[in-house]
């Protein structure tokens, strides 16, 4: 019997009507019946929400168990490839238009010469230097027993140690590396072990793993590392799509002025090599480029990042255009005001403004009417020159300072930047030049890996916290003029330091500087300590990044274990910033109270003490700490699968391969389903449709749009008029099987006896690719390739509506790969 409750809210997410009915064909003839759909049909809801009546009188948990078991259990093949779809096409369908395919031709062959210099470079360090380069095996004899390691074959096992044994037949003792798993121990001589042994590290690791995997069932870890291909096949694929879109887009280039020699004189210093070549870089990305600028600075803290942004915009405002300045702190605003201000004196017809909050309304509406107006032409500012309210005359360039110090919101909006204007991107998060050279070509970026002339490494001191030694610090610097930062990791404390150093230093102005300070105080402060009024600045990490203070050589860091490595680098790197030398005193409380992976991380700084150690910090700290800065958190997880160093190595694989993931499609209209199947449609259904013409017409036009499009559609049908019947579902289905067909560049299905047979444009590699990732196993193991077919080995010959849905589920597979690769 059927229960019709009646309903209150259309747009709610709640269901709206509850069933207690067998299958649905029946339930619309049922309601055909009973009550006049034609009125009431809007508000049915998809069976999806179907609520059945007796789990009303059910309460608790164990109700709403059932009803998801239910609403599960109801979840057909289509609902479940439509929630997919909108999970993984989303993103990527709706921010792009198609790509002529011999215009992307040309571009990946581009991209392709650009890559294959930067790996050339990176197998010529590998020449000179066997560690170098991008083979990330481990050196059996570095291992320490009970250290994980990752067997490309096998799986996570744990290394026991290295010992010698006779092999059968022979008398000679040979070396042997022994590795644990979880059903045994296997024995590798040591030759092949450094052919096939991987430390097995992640990011952000505190806890090792703990199963093993296992020598006689490979299975669960073939399966970690096909998902592990995956993602990395899909980061690889999201850059090259990005990169081909990004070349896609068009603006003059900008005239090379005259003036900017002028301007490149004015400069205090002699630029090093590596800035050198930046400016290179983006000269060229500005003047002979057609496609907007999107390129990452990359360097060290304090080795002259700042000065390529400068020329950046010189070349855009002396065209006419405006420069917008972005940067993560007012405190950093305010700094690159002042360099820049101070850069441009001389060219006074260029005007600076900079956008604070700390400005009354009637100043900041000043600017921002100066801004529209287009009078000035340089604007500094925090994340609040992205808000709508900032309208801009004529905006060329946006330089960006940390990005990744900016929020997601803030992210997104300056990726919108990029498809429009030129966009320079600082930062001071170092990227292994390994990675940078596999990268080369889908990311232009300009490493400064040489400090300027003159730099003295900075002197690392690592002890255990002493008052005496804080004292004899602080003095030394005074004595020779200089500041000091004392940094301390807590808000709560700082009080207490003050007091110690103003009893210390009765004489010395002190300065104290933290987040939660109202911004004019902490702005007046910094402003202070810029200009040497206060000598010791007691702050928590709030001067990470950026600040250049040149007489500050000293910095004191207090209760170091809680701090990040590459947090650690930064604060260390705003001293010695001149040709003083500089000292960094790094104090934990207690050694005995430190963790080993505390311990191990501040041993790696105070390793790093000499110059441009950054990068060389950078590929310890990946292994230690944080790898999502580059890649973001979702890669941070899939590295988890196979372990940084194999990840790393498939990595560079990928990249050096993008152009075999690439898949043509076909026109719709050309692929043929030689399957005859035409479903009839039951009366009722057609009645209760109204203009059931209009609605296939519709499904026609939306599958030939796109699986974005069809999956819209059948969900509209679905909301307006309940699950279709299974003859429609067949309609639908098979309007799916053409879409994905196409989309795989799949021309002609048939059946022929037992075997399915599709002709398609994809070539071996990409179908052993995509057949290698699929979950099923069944639909799997009776592919095979042959000559531009893909052929299926069936059991036994189907009817034709089994086939039909055999082959839905089979392309409903394979196409879950496609967001892996590149299409055009
Ligand atoms: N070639 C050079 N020779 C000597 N000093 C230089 C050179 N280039 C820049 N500098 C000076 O070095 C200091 C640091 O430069 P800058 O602020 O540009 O570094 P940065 O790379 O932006 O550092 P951070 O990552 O800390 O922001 C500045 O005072 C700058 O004037």
């Amino acid at each position: 019997m059927a229960l019709l409750l009646p309903t209150a809210d259309v747009s709610s997410s709640r269901p709206l009507v509850a069933f207690r009915l067998g299958s649905f064909p029946k339930l619309w003839g049922l309601f055909n019946r009973n009550c006049n759909l034609r009125h009431c049909s809007k508000r049915f809801v998809s069976i999806t929400n179907v609520v059945y009546a007796e789990d009303v009188m059910v309460s608790g948990t164990a109700k709403s168990a059932r009803r998801r078991e239910q609403i599960e259990l109801e979840r057909d093949s289509i609902t479940v490839l439509n929630e997919r779809i909108r999970r993984f096409h989303v993103k990527r369908e709706s921010s792009k238009t198609a790509m002529d395919a011999v215009e992307a031709d040309r571009y990946i062959q581009m991209v392709k010469e650009q890559q294959q210099r930067g790996l050339q470079k990176l197998k010529g360090n590998r020449k000179k230097k066997e560690s170098d380069g991008y083979d990330y095996k481990v050196d059996p004899y570095t291992l320490r027993s009970g250290d994980y390691v990752v067997h490309k074959k096998v799986g996570i096992g744990r290394f026991v140690g290295i010992k010698f044994d006779v092999q059968k037949g022979s008398t000679e003792p040979t070396e042997y590396v022994f590795i644990e798993y979880a059903d045994g121990m296997a024995k590798l001589s040591v030759k092949q072990a450094s052919r096939m042994l991987y430390r097995y590290s992640l990011p952000n690791e505190n806890k090792r793993p703990r199963t093993l995997s296992k020598l006689n069932d490979t299975t669960t870890w073939e399966k970690r590392k096909t998902k592990g291909k995956i993602a990395i096949q899909k980061m690889v694929v999201d850059l090259m799509e990005l990169y081909l879109h990004r070349l896609k887009q068009r603006r003059p280039p900008y005239p090379k002025c005259s003036a900017m020699e002028e301007f490149a004189a004015q400069f205090s210093y002699t630029p090093t090599v590596d800035q050198k070549e930046a400016f290179r870089d983006v000269e060229k990305d500005l003047t002979e480029r057609e496609t907007p600028m999107d390129r990452l600075i990359c360097g060290d803290v304090g080795f002259g990042k700042t000065e390529v942004a400068l020329r950046a915009i010189f070349y855009v405002v002396s065209a006419g255009k405006q420069a917008m300045v972005l940067a993560p702190t007012i405190v950093l605003a305010k700094q690159h005001f002042e360099v820049i201000t101070q850069r441009f004196s001389s060219f006074p017809d260029v005007q600076i403004g900079l956008l604070s909050r700390f400005q009354t309304k009637s100043e900041k509406d000043k600017h921002l009417e100066m801004i529209k107006e287009g009078q000035l032409n340089i604007v500094v500012g925090t994340h609040s020159l992205l808000g709508d309210r900032v309208v801009y005359s004529n905006l060329g360039l946006l330089v960006v300072d940390e990005e990744q110090r900016f929020g997601v919101k803030q992210k997104e909006k300056i990726a919108s930047f990029k498809t429009s204007i030129d966009v320079l991107t600082l930062s001071a998060t170092p990227i292994p030049r390994t990675l940078y050279l596999a990268l080369t070509g889908f990311r232009d970026a300009s490493l400064i890996t040489t400090p300027p002339p003159e730099r003295v490494p900075i002197k690392t001191h690592l002890s255990a916290f002493s008052k005496e030694k804080v004292k004899s610090a602080i003095k030394y610097e005074l004595e020779r003029g200089g500041q000091v930062f004392y940094v301390f990791p807590r808000i709560k404390g700082l009080e207490e330091v003050k007091d110690f150093l103003e009893a210390s230093f009765p004489d010395i102005e002190i300065g104290l500087a933290h987040g939660k300070q109202y911004s004019k105080q902490l702005e007046e402060t910094m402003e202070n300590f810029s200009l040497g009024a206060i000598k010791i600045l007691i702050c928590t990490n709030i001067v990470e990044s950026g600040l250049d203070i040149q007489n500050a050589n000293t910095i004191i860091v207090q209760d170091v274990q809680q701090f990040g490595l590459a947090q650690l680098y930064q604060l260390r790197g705003r001293v010695g910033r001149a040709d003083k030398e500089a000292h960094a005193y790094l104090f934990y409380p207690d050694k005995a109270l430190l963790s080993d992976q505390a311990l191990e991380r501040l041993a790696a700084l105070e390793e790093c003490r000499e110059l441009g150690q950054g990068f060389q910090l950078a590929e310890r700290d990946m292994g230690i700490r944080g790898f999502g800065t580059i890649f973001g958190e979702q890669q941070s997880g899939d590295v988890g699968n196979v372990g940084i160093d194999l990840f790393f190595e498939m990595l560079f694989d990928s990249l050096s391969k993008v152009d075999e993931h690439r898949v043509v499609s076909v026109p719709y209209q050309s692929v043929k389903i030689d399957i005859d199947i035409n479903p009839h449609l039951p009366s009722e259904y057609i009645n209760y449709l109204e203009n059931p013409m209009k609605i296939i017409n519709g499904a026609e036009k939306a599958a030939e749009t796109d699986i974005w499009a069809l999956m819209q559609f059948t969900e509209n049908l679905r909301r307006h008029h309940g699950k279709e019947p299974y003859s429609m579902e067949i309609l639908l289905k098979k309007l799916y099987v053409r879409r994905m067909a196409a989309d795989l560049g799949i021309y002609r299905i048939y059946a022929s006896g037992k075997t399915v047979c599709m002709e398609t444009k994809m070539n071996k590699k990409v179908f052993k690719l995509i057949s290698e990732s699929m979950v099923s196993e069944v639909h799997r193991n009776c592919l095979t390739f042959e000559e531009h077919q893909i052929k299926a080995g069936l059991l036994l010959e189907l009817p034709r509506e089994q086939l039909l849905n055999w082959i839905f589920e089979c392309l409903v597979e394979l196409h879950a790969s496609l967001p892996a690769l590149i299409k055009y």
